[in-house]
């Protein structure tokens, strides 16, 4: 049986393996191994990674194959591949599994290590088939997974609200990782990728790390938090002294994204806070303007943000809800998903285990 799921990307491996009940509460060689590297990937998740711990995030009693156990999800920075695979080797994982499923353009590149290091096969899927897949199976097996936002920007008033999405296409799904893949999805199998950029959460993070001298995306998104963006950004007021009301564009609307960074007395105002929350507003009003045009090109109203780029990352999040609602007046919808950016290995586990994606 394979136990595990990996979807190996270009800044993060995101790790999902089952825990059944039954084979582990049996005294047997197998169950002992397993609970070992369980024991250590629970005390070691995100490891290195940010400083923090990752929460454990878990789905208990699903049943997969006759089996009922537990989901486990993991993740960890792929430049961290190889203690990893040193884990693998001396926690006995071969002796597990002869197969790993994995995903990601990492199952390619590592795919020569595992053989060698581990003698594991990686049985390859394509990321974005296993993307789909696993949104369509934790959105089944999970009651409260698809969220939006009301009132975003207003903080008094912003909630997060359930959405019911059991009845789901057509819809776009925005995968924001290091890069950004746009997907228009007609049913279950039957998608297409519309588009993409290379302007992504790898982006952010690069620039970030570049404009403020921090070195994790937790930092990146603490800076954010405290900063105001408009001290970078042209904003249309700036040129016109107010509103631009024949095109209905606000004063506080951004004309020109670090448009203010060419006057030496501003530059010398911006805060690492500043620079840090232009970068974050940047990069996700980009990607929201590509959603949008994608969204309205291909006739489809329900657009869906995943991808690690949103984790921890509330001020993207509302920022996305917001600019799909006005541009859009009304018409598209913003929606998010709990297991932001574990669908691709989740997904790849399944569609091994032939669960009909
Ligand atoms: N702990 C973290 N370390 C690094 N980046 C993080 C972290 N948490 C969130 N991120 C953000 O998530 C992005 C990676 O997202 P994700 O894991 O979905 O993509 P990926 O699979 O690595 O990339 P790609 O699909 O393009 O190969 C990073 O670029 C960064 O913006
Ligand atoms: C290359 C992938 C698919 C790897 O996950 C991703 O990073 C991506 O979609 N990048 C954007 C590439 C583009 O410009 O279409």
């Amino acid at each position: 049986m394979p136990w595990f799921g990996m979807d190996i990307g270009g800044t993060l491996v995101k790790l999902v393996y089952f825990e059944p009940y039954d084979i582990l509460s049996e005294e047997s060689q197998e169950a002992e191994t397993l609970s070992k590297i369980q024991h250590y990937l629970k005390s070691n998740s995100a490891y290195g990674a940010t400083g923090k711990r990752d929460a454990h995030l878990q789905m208990d009693n699903v049943e997969i194959q006759g089996h009922v156990g537990t989901l486990h999800f993991i993740r960890f920075p792929t430049s961290e591949m190889r203690v990893f695979l040193e884990l693998a080797k001396s926690k006995g994982i071969a002796t597990l599994a002869s197969t790993v499923c994995a995903t990601g353009g990492g199952a390619y590149k590592f795919e020569e290590d595992f053989k060698r290091e581990v003698n594991l096969e990686l049985h390859k899927f394509d990321e974005l088939d296993s993307l789909i897949c696993g949104i369509h199976y934790i959105e089944a097996n999970c009651e409260e997974e698809c969220y939006y936002f009301n009132n975003p920007l207003n903080e008094e008033l912003c909630e997060k609200k359930h959405f019911d999405f059991s009845n789901p296409y057509p819809f776009l799904v925005v995968n924001i990782g290091s890069g950004v893949s746009i997907l228009a999805v007609y049913a279950p199998g039957h998608y297409k990728r519309v588009t993409g950029t290379s302007l992504g959460g790898g982006t952010f993070l690069g620039l970030c790390c570049l404009l403020t001298g921090c070195e994790t995306f937790e930092e990146a998104i603490a800076l954010a938090e405290m900063g105001d963006s408009t001290k970078v950004d042209k904003l249309v007021r700036d040129i016109y002294g107010g509103d631009y009301p024949k095109f209905n564009l606000q004063g506080d609307t951004v004309a020109s994204s670090f448009g203010n960074m060419i006057s030496k007395d501003r530059v010398g105002a911006a805060s690492k806070e500043d620079l840090a929350r232009a970068t974050l507003v940047t990069i996700t009003n980009n990607i929201g303007s590509i959603a949008r045009m994608c969204a309205v090109n291909e006739g489809i109203v329900k657009v869906v943000f995943v991808g690690n780029f949103l984790r921890v990352n509330p001020i993207s999040m509302k920022l996305l809800a917001y600019a799909m609602d006005f541009w859009s007046k009304g018409t598209l919808k913003a929606l998010f998903l709990e297991h932001e950016g574990y669908f691709g290995a989740v997904g790849c586990l399944m569609e091994l285990m032939k669960t009909g994606c």
